[in-house]
């Protein structure tokens, strides 16, 4: 397995507060990495650390097999492109021209790839307009665009959807989605939104009071986010005995509602309940979704 990037006991401190806490993380090459954690987590703090933009108080990280220490680690920054945050832009120059001076920055010339990437970005109609004209969605595309400059094998995006209408999050889905599958590149994005993450991600990291919570595959989230039916009967005896009879693996809820987890047939055990002279009065099936797993790791309250 080889890793873009791997993260141990990563501490950083602003004067006594501990904005990341011995924090371990592990980004294999080719994963898309979601990375989630409330207001104040720690999010930005650990990306802005492993893009060489402040230092750590304490542990250590490689990226793309360079320590964090090495001075060689500058080839890996080189193949590393980022958005972080909002993104910084010189609102008086038109996109092309962001993208220029971007370019010009990495010592980079080709200025073919520059139409490429607004193309990419779905701003090629954008010509002379000033950014400082940009809607909020513009500018979030523009970031993308210059953090691709360069073609890096790993993408780090800070939130990269904010402030995106909904067509706009499906076009930077779709283009996230095709680095990754079509150009191998390698993908650590950040979001609040995990309708959104759990589409991409195949590989999430939580991140709680700058702790690593969990670091758990898509597929085994998926595993543990069971179906779930909800059924709330007249008189609960007659349905725990049945379910008794079935094997199946339920939880009784306060108020005095069932959930019935797993494959059960359900039209079956409906059937029987009404033999029984047990009546179903609601019935509701869902899946545990990555937000009610989150809300189960980290907790429901907002500390921001
Ligand atoms: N330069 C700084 N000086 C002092 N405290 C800071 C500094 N930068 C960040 N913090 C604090 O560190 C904690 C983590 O902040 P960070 O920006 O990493 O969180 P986040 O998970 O990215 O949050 P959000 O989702 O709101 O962007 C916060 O409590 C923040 O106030």
């Amino acid at each position: 397995m080889e890793m873009m990037l791997t993260v141990r006991d990563l501490t950083k401190r602003y004067g006594s507060f501990k904005a990341l806490d011995h924090f371990s993380m592990n980004v294999e090459k080719g994963a898309i990495y979601g990375f989630v954690g409330r207001n104040g987590a720690g999010k930005t703090t650990l990306i802005r650390t492993i893009c060489g933009l402040q230092q750590p108080s304490y542990g250590e990280y490689t990226l793309m097999g360079y320590k964090h220490s090495d001075p060689q680690i500058v080839k890996s920054r080189r193949r590393m492109g980022a958005m972080i945050e909002t993104p910084s832009l010189y609102g008086q120059l038109s996109a092309q021209e962001n993208l220029k001076v971007q370019m010009r920055t990495l010592g980079l010339q080709d200025t073919r790839e520059i139409d490429e990437l607004l193309k990419e970005v779905g701003l090629s109609h954008t010509g002379r307009k000033k950014v400082k004209d940009f809607s909020l969605g513009m500018r979030q595309r523009l970031g993308i665009a210059l953090a691709l400059a360069g073609s890096p094998d790993f993408l780090v995006l800070d939130e990269p959807v904010n402030g995106l209408d909904p067509q706009g999050m499906i076009e930077v889905r779709e283009l996230i989605l095709k680095l990754n599958r079509q150009n191998q590149v390698t993908i650590l994005i950040s979001s609040h939104n995990l309708d959104e993450l759990a589409r991409l991600a195949t590989v999430y990291g939580f991140i709680d009071h700058g702790q690593r919570v969990k670091e758990i595959s898509a597929e085994e989230l998926e595993n543990a986010c069971r179906k779930c039916v909800e059924l709330t009967v007249e008189g609960n005896e007659i349905l725990i005995e049945t379910l008794e009879a079935y094997g199946a693996d339920y939880r009784i809820k306060a108020g005095g509602t069932v959930e019935i987890y797993g494959e059960t047939a359900l039209s079956e055990l409906i059937l029987k309940l009404a033999q029984k002279g047990c009546t179903v009065t609601s019935m509701k099936e869902h899946d545990e979704s990555l937000e009610s797993y989150y809300l189960s790791l980290i907790g429901g309250e907002d500390h921001a």
